[in-house]
């Protein structure tokens, strides 16, 4: 693999949130949130008086993969279509075909200034043991960019998300070539450290925080499924 000039940041980002995936919940975490097989988690934690609770959310998606739920959340030419808080969103680099670089205007959430956000964006897949399914995850991690001034009433959030998916297969027939959707079902994790980067009343944010994450991982999923529904399953 070609090392760029943030190969080191996406690895040494990536192996944090792999230890930090299994790290339960029991303590110091409230569920915020529960739809079925979503639980959505969140800790009360404020620096210099700003709200920079973080968030943890577990689901169980029948029929998808966890790299189809990767490569959708990764892929820039869908996240339009399932993004509902973006005003705009663009690549700005790629540095590898699996890491770009893009600049995020998101729909001003009263009382809030506008936000706007730079990410650098890395899918991976992690083989475990041979006879596991791999797991997959997508990290955007904040990055500063030339080309992404920050300009001005826009506020520039800092955030460290991952989505990490893994994948199993229910009572595989004898044939792998068999499996069909119904034998599938990925174990979602969705961990979000968002700083808004400026004062947020803390009750407002706690609430629209409490309102969006649920909406936006229930809208994500759903998408995913609609468009894998009748495509040949991607392992
Ligand atoms: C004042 C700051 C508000 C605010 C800005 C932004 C985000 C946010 C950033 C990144 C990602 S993502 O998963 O990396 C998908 C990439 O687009 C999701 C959410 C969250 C909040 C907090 C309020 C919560 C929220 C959660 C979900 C959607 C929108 N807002």
């Amino acid at each position: 693999k070609d090392k760029h000039r943030l190969s080191d940041d996406v690895e040494r980002i990536v192996q944090e949130h792999l230890k930090y995936v299994s790290e339960d919940v029991s303590h110091g975490w409230d569920l915020i949130h529960q739809d079925g097989e979503m639980k959505v988690y969140r800790r009360e934690v404020e620096e210099n008086g700003i709200v920079v609770d973080p968030l943890k959310c577990f689901h169980t998606i029948k029929g998808v993969t966890g790299h189809e739920l990767c490569q959708y959340f990764w892929e820039f030419q869908y996240r339009m279509d399932w993004e509902t808080t973006l005003d705009s969103t663009k690549i700005i680099e790629v540095l590898d075909p699996d890491t770009m670089v893009f600049f995020q205007v998101h729909k001003r959430v009263w009382p809030a200034a506008q936000r706007d956000s730079c990410f650098w964006s890395h899918i991976r897949c992690i083989s475990n043991s041979e006879e596991d399914q791999p797991t997959w995850l997508v990290v955007n991690y904040t990055t500063s960019h030339p080309l992404a001034p920050i300009k001005s009433p826009q506020v520039r959030l800092v955030a460290n998300v991952a989505l990490i998916c893994e994948t199993i297969i229910c009572e595989p027939p004898l044939n792998p070539q068999d499996i069909k959707r119904e034998n599938i079902q990925c174990k979602l994790t969705y961990v979000a450290f968002v700083n808004p980067g400026g004062w947020v009343p803390s009750a407002a944010l706690r609430g629209v925080a409490k309102r969006e994450y649920p909406r936006f991982l229930k809208r994500f999923t759903s998408y995913v499924i609609e468009q894998t529904r009748n495509k040949p399953i991607l392992f």
